[in-house]
């Protein structure tokens, strides 16, 4: 397996292999490689429920929403997604919201764009368990 772990298919697709139990590069050893953009949008299949968007900046980066119960659940996520992104030392933006809508932006800094370790993030991010903090479903009635 080559460091990059990018595969390109008989397609041309690429596929990042085993993102939510791979480690984050550390960003300061400067090895880190932009994804170019038409490669991002093929690597965001991989992590269901991110969408790339381009920020204020102009750079692009990973975005995904929540609706949760309450304004503690909301810091609840916060704290999980927190444990995940100290553990590998890469930090998404994190925003609360309207008490209600929490939302985590994923980009490297360093490079000003995504790389590798954003969707490895993402992720990781998938891979927490959240049921427990979004509304709880509506009752259902027979009749
Ligand atoms: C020294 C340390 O590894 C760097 O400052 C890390 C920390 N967390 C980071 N998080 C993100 N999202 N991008 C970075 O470039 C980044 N750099």
């Amino acid at each position: 397996m080559s460091d990059s772990c990018l595969e390109r298919g008989p397609k041309g697709l690429e596929r990042l292999v085993g993102l939510a139990v791979r480690k984050c590069i550390p960003c300061a050893e400067g090895s880190m490689q932009p994804v170019a953009e038409s490669d991002a949008y093929k690597l965001r299949n991989q992590v269901p429920g991110w969408r790339v968007e381009k920020t204020e900046e102009g750079t692009l980066c990973l975005r995904q929403d929540w609706t949760v119960r309450s304004f503690q659940s909301g810091v609840e996520l916060f704290k999980r997604i927190g444990e995940v992104a100290e553990a590998e030392g890469h930090h998404p933006d994190l925003h609360l919201e309207g008490y209600n809508k929490v939302s985590a932006e994923l980009s490297t800094h360093s490079i000003g764009g995504l790389s590798e370790n954003d969707f490895i993030m993402a992720a990781k991010i998938n891979a927490i368990p959240v049921a427990d903090l979004q509304p709880k479903a509506k009752p259902r009635f027979w009749a």
